[in-house]
């Protein structure tokens, strides 16, 4: 019996659909392939061009439309001409927040033939796996903006840091470093930040008692940010809040390869809603419309969406098949010193992923 999963495809604006497509060919050749699973996709056309046309960023009853998929696909929204906090806050916000997708998972894992531009790092010393809170804290929406205009004028912006919120993806990261026999460390700002990441440093101690055999590290972010540079190894499993997960991911990818490698999924554990599968980067205007955009990101997104069908098999197939692409280093974008284009650099996955079961 086929298992066929229902996909909601929002490639967005900029490079997004160019990675998209490339990550799309991917999952059909590997449910071709693998025979047991087939995917049904749906395209719906939301974004900054569709905000230029209609004024919104995607249809009012959008989530009542996307929430009978087993997934979202999503490329990258943002462009220039659409103010960033209102293509942020009405697609991909929206999406996170609406289905509960409240643990954001961003492997930062330096692959074989990834460029790393950090000297004397062994390339397994780069191998973390981040868990960033992707509900509330710091992007809660929580302010106001006062007197606007007026020499008065006051903004607010309120990090909220609920008991449930905090606790369940701090539970959600020891599990994790259970499963893995790894050690987990917490990333926050309890100095300054006297309210909000007191209380996470609380919520991290309670939980670890849960977890005795889990081992466990607790750094300030501006320490922890050079210690990701200066010594990568000490960073397994990681539990930090939206914001510095946000960054420390950007960072994170710059040592393993690049925003063109990086990818990440939006979960919702519990399988209520549908969970979202991304690359961590944006729309890459300065890029967009040339056919050179990185697509590894994107594919590498989908393999994670194979994880989450309870397929992990599949996933490591097209990891291992991006891996092979990069190793051999003729078909990589520009951004990874080659000069192949999107659909080259995708149609190499598919070369490999065909190879793999046989010959390698
Ligand atoms: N989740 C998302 O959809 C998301 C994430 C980040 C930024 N954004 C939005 O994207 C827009 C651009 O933001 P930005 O420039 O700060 O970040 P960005 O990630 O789009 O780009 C940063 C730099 O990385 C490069 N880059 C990114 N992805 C690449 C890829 N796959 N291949 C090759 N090079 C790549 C870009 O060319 C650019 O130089 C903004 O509107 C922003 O709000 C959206
Ligand atoms: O979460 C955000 O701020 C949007 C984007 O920067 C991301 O990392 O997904
Ligand atoms: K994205
Ligand atoms: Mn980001």
């Amino acid at each position: 019996m086929v298992k066929e999963y229902k996909i909601a495809v929002i490639a967005g604006d900029g490079i997004g659909p160019e990675v998209i497509d490339e990550g799309i060919n991917v999952l059909n050749e590997m449910a071709k392939m693998d025979g047991e699973i087939a995917f049904d996709f749906t395209y719906f056309p939301w974004g900054c061009e569709y905000y230029a046309e209609t004024g919104k960023m995607m249809d009012d009853d959008g989530m009542e439309k996307l929430k009978g998929f087993d997934a979202v696909y999503l490329g990258a929204v943002g462009f220039p001409g659409v103010p960033d906090h209102i293509s942020l806050w009405d697609l991909l916000l929206k999406i996170r927040k609406g289905f509960d997708q409240y643990i954001n998972i961003r492997p930062i894992t330096l692959l074989n033939g990834a460029p790393c531009p950090l000297e004397g790092v062994k390339r397994e010393e780069i191998d973390m796996l981040f868990i960033r809170e992707n509900s509330e804290g710091e992007y809660a929406g929580a302010g106001d903006w006062l007197f606007k205009g007026k020499p008065e004028e006051v903004v607010l912006q309120t990090g909220v840091f609920s008991r449930k919120g905090t606790e369940r993806v701090i539970r959600y990261a020891f599990e994790e470093a259970r499963k893995m026999n790894k050690s987990l460390t917490s990333i926050s700002k309890g100095n300054a930040l006297n309210y909000s990441m007191v209380f996470w440093d609380q919520i991290f101690d309670e939980v670890s008692k849960e977890y005795p055999d889990v081992q466990t590290y607790s750094y300030l972010v501006d320490a922890a940010s050079m210690l990701m540079i200066k010594d990568p190894k000490r960073f397994e499993v990681v539990v930090t809040s939206n914001l510095f997960g946000d960054i420390l991911t950007d960072l994170g990818a710059a040592i393993a390869g690049g925003l063109g490698l990086a990818a990440g999924a939006n979960i919702n554990p519990e399988r209520d809603y549908p969970s979202m599968f991304e690359p961590i980067h944006g729309s890459a205007p300065d890029i967009a419309g040339e056919g050179i955009a990185n697509p590894l990101a994107s594919i590498w997104s989908a393999s994670q969406m194979f994880d989450y069908f309870h397929r992990p098999d599949l996933g490591a197939r097209v990891l291992k098949a991006i891996e092979d692409v990069l190793t051999e280093k003729e078909y990589v974008t520009p951004d990874l010193g080659g000069n192949a284009s999107t659909s080259e650099v995708g149609a190499r996955v598919i070369h490999y992923l065909k190879k793999e079961p046989n010959e390698s």
